[in-house]
């Protein structure tokens, strides 16, 4: 367990990193932004509070880790604990009546799912994927979006290493022969992995990872991305898939669920790989035809593999629940010689789901208090500093996210310039565009006038006042 003192280190670790990607995308003509930020962290920072909404409201699922839940009581939020994500009907009664969400890999929020989060502002994915989220239509609904891009890949990177010593000397199978009371001392088809081939599809923040522990024992590595990567270490990226399976004696998968990566592993991928070959997939389950992959593995072509990930997962934890109902090729699956099955548990160490907990908590907490879109996976990133309590007591802070329509600006312009407009800053990405403007000198009772004007302009998708 993280002790308080480690999870203040993380929080404030993130909040600068925070800042520091929002000194990137924005524009200071006089003085550095993040200088500023340092100066205002000197001052006491006004904690703002949102206009018209009630006490805010967070359902977290799939057990989202204690860090988590620890950031958002400290700032008073309601806070909904489950261990396990929820079935659909229960998903939109619940989710209906909250502000911010957090989930892990199973929650599917769908836009029928979303469709009903009438208060939603933010989802937080507590993982790297945020596949299992219709992001296009969260943000066309004005949700925006967060995950943890990194906190987890370790943890996955030293869960395949692990496995592919593993597979090379076939540990799973021995291990279940003698917990069956089988002695079976063999070393046919049992390898050294030093010397060896691991082939990386996807060398991204895991997949490079990986390359280096994987040299520091010994082996080689190619990899093959659709991007052109640097390469770590002696690690050689090649040009085609086919390459990489022809050369490789481990192929190991870390790429997105994406329209492209559905079943980029199937049977002409498995005939254009070396005899003997393993199989690894921690990425998510549908990156691989398993049918094609059982059949490669019961013809004797492949010589073992590894799965994480499936194509559907049980929403929680038991027995009698990874069955043919789940996937109707699960019988055979367990049924091979030298596989190693695994629950989905490539991020499940305690040093990442502590580090998740601060920093998807520490997005969200920043995102409902401040507005901070800075890490959003589907929103233009965008954030203004914190506002100094004593200088900045009158100030407003309009939070509008609007359709990316030429005209907009101006319309909004025209309202907030009835006040001072003490600075704002917009951006937009794809149909959508959000501004921040801190307005001061703004009465309470001005409030609600500047909110009702603000609502009744073509094209906002959503409006949060913080004051
Ligand atoms: N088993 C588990 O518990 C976990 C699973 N994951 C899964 O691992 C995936 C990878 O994670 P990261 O390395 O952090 O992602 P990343 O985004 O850093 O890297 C993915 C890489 O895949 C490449 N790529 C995309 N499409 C490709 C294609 N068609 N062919 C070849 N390369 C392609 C990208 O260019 C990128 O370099 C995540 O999307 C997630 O689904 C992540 C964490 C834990
Ligand atoms: O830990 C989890 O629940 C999901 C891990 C994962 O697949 C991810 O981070 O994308």
């Amino acid at each position: 367990m993280a002790t308080p003192q480690q999870i203040q280190d993380l929080q404030n670790t993130f909040e600068k990193a925070q800042l520091a990607s929002a000194h990137a995308v924005s524009s200071s003509p006089n003085q550095s932004f993040l200088q500023r930020q340092f100066e205002s962290r000197q001052k006491e920072t006004k904690q703002l509070k949102p206009f018209a909404t009630e006490d805010i409201k967070v359902l977290l699922l799939e057990n989202v880790n204690q860090t988590a839940i620890d950031i958002f009581t400290e700032q008073g939020y309601q806070v909904e604990f489950h261990k396990t994500s929820l079935g659909e009907e229960a998903l939109i009664e619940k989710i209906s009546k909250v502000h911010a969400i957090g989930i892990r890999s199973k929650t599917k929020l769908t836009e029928k799912v979303l469709a009903h989060a009438k208060n939603l502002v933010v989802i937080g994915c507590f993982c790297i994927g945020t596949n299992q989220v219709n992001l296009e239509y969260a943000a066309s609904k004005g949700i925006a979006v967060f995950n943890s891009p990194f906190s987890n890949s370790r943890s996955v990177a030293e869960l395949i290493i692990c496995e592919v010593i593993a597979l090379a000397r076939q540990l799973g199978d021995r291990s279940i022969e003698l917990h069956t009371g089988t002695w079976n001392k063999v070393s046919a088809k049992c390898w050294e992995v030093r010397g060896k081939t691991l082939g990386i599809v996807g060398y991204g923040h895991i997949g490079s990872q990986l390359s280096v522990l994987a040299e520091s024992l010994g082996l080689n590595v190619l990899y093959y991305d659709v991007n052109m990567i640097m390469s770590l270490g002696n690690s050689k990226q090649v040009a085609t898939l086919n390459e990489l399976l022809s050369k490789s004696d481990f192929v190991t998968l870390h790429v997105p669920e994406t329209a492209e990566t559905k079943n980029i592993l199937s049977t002409p991928q498995f005939a254009a790989m070396k005899d003997g070959a393993y199989v690894l997939n921690a990425s998510r389950g549908t990156v691989i035809d398993i049918p094609a992959l059982i059949a490669a593995l019961k013809s004797g072509k492949l010589a073992g593999a590894a799965l994480d990930v499936y194509p559907h997962e049980p929403a929680k934890n038991g027995a009698e629940l990874f069955t043919n109902e789940l996937n109707p090729w699960i019988s055979e699956l367990v049924s091979l010689r030298n596989v190693i099955l695994t629950p989905h548990i490539g991020g499940s160490t305690e040093e990442a789901q502590s580090a998740i907990g601060v920093e998807v908590g520490t997005s969200l907490t920043k995102y409902i208090n401040e507005g901070a879109s800075t890490g959003s996976v589907n929103f233009p990133e965008v954030s203004l500093r914190a506002l100094d309590l004593e200088k900045e007591r009158n100030t407003v802070r309009v939070l509008y996210l609007h359709q990316n329509v030429p005209g907009v600006l101006k319309t909004v312009n025209n309202i907030l310039g009835n006040y001072n407009i003490d600075k704002q800053f917009s951006d937009s990405q794809g149909d959508i565009a959000y501004l921040i403007a801190d307005i001061s000198g703004i009465n309470n009772d001005e409030i609600q006038s500047l909110h009702d004007q603000l609502s009744d302009t073509p094209y906002k998708i959503s409006i949060r006042l913080l004051y």
